[in-house]
């Protein structure tokens, strides 16, 4: 199935990411988690490939396989192209088809400072329109309500996405953020310059001061006033910081959804734990 449908019937979309698990740990630890999120409904759940510009493998095919065919919930698959060639991407678009896995979210990818780029795909519409052309997929896209760290400016950023979009993308996941006044005037202004295609905002739950801090060089993310004060307060009681970026994702989320938003995208970061109390919270609300 073809997420644009959800979209057409819902009227706020949920869906779920987590990340395939360390070459480390076991593949195990992610059908756990899968267990658990399975239990909360989500309309889809999609799976990174290469997150934070890590070498991405089979394991995004595998897990999304599993999601459609032992889960019976509809799986996305992320797709980085800066570092591969057109004959790589050929071969894991082929795996995507013989595992009827119909959706894909094309990205650029995060640049790795230890490999150099493979040339044959610079940006997400390239690969946006590579995988159109081949056919069969439903591609999404990724969005920056505070424009992406490379971009010169948001109006800048806003014009390549439109390309994106142009170039055949039909669902937007805009990245995280955590003051929803960003994504309001992010969606006016895409709204403005023509870009129709439903945009699902994308929440991250503060669980711990690390991860945050990660995620903020990587991605960007204004920290407002009352989240730092949250993380001061509560630095040394991991437990209460839980709960409170728990709480702090609800008050988000529930003012994104009584504005209308098409959807909510929930980084889980594989804790069923956190997916749970958001979804109980949330979901009388969708
Ligand atoms: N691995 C994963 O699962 C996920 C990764 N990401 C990351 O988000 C980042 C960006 O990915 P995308 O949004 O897919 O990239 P993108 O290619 O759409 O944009 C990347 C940058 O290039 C600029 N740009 C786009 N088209 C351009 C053009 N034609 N000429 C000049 N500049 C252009 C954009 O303004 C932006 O600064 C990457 O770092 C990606 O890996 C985001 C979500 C999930
Ligand atoms: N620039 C960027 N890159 C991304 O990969 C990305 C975004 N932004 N924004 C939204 C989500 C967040 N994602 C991420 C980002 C980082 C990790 C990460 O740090 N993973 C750790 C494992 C963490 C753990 O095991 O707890 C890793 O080392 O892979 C995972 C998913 C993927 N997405």
């Amino acid at each position: 199935m073809q997420i644009a449908s959800l979209f057409e019937q819902k009227k706020t979309v949920l869906s779920f990411e987590v990340f395939p698990p360390k070459k480390t740990s076991s593949i195990d630890t992610i059908f756990k988690t899968l267990e658990e999120l399975e239990g909360l409904h989500p309309d889809f759940i999609s799976v990174t490939y290469g997150a934070g510009g890590n070498a991405g493998d089979t394991s995004t095919c595998d897990i999304a396989s599993v999601i459609k065919h032992t889960y019976k919930i509809e799986p996305v698959a992320h797709l980085t192209c800066v570092n591969y060639t057109k004959d790589e991407i050929d071969r894991i678009l082929d795996r995507l088809k013989e595992n009827e896995i119909d959706n894909i979210l094309a990205l650029r990818g995060d640049i790795n400072p230890s490999l150099s780029p493979k040339k044959h795909f610079h940006y997400a519409s390239e690969l946006v329109s590579y995988i159109k052309n081949k056919g069969g997929f439903h591609v999404s896209g990724a969005c920056y309500p505070e424009g992406h760290v490379n971009a010169g400016s948001l109006e800048e950023d806003i014009k390549f996405l439109k390309m994106k979009v142009d170039a055949g993308a039909k669902h937007l996941i805009t990245q995280l953020f955590f003051d929803n006044k960003y994504f309001y005037s992010f969606l006016e202004k895409v709204r403005e310059i023509g870009i129709t295609v439903p945009i699902e905002a994308g929440i991250m739950p503060v669980v711990n001061k690390a991860q945050i801090e990660r995620m903020v060089t990587l991605c960007g993310a204004s920290i407002p006033a009352k989240l730092s004060k949250m993380l001061q307060r509560y630095e040394n009681t991991p437990e209460a910081l839980k709960e409170a970026g728990i709480e702090y994702a609800i008050e988000q989320i529930t003012d994104l959804i009584s504005r209308g938003v098409d959807g909510i995208h929930l980084y889980t970061m594989n804790n069923s734990y956190i997916a749970r109390k958001i979804s109980e919270k949330v979901k009388g609300l969708l």
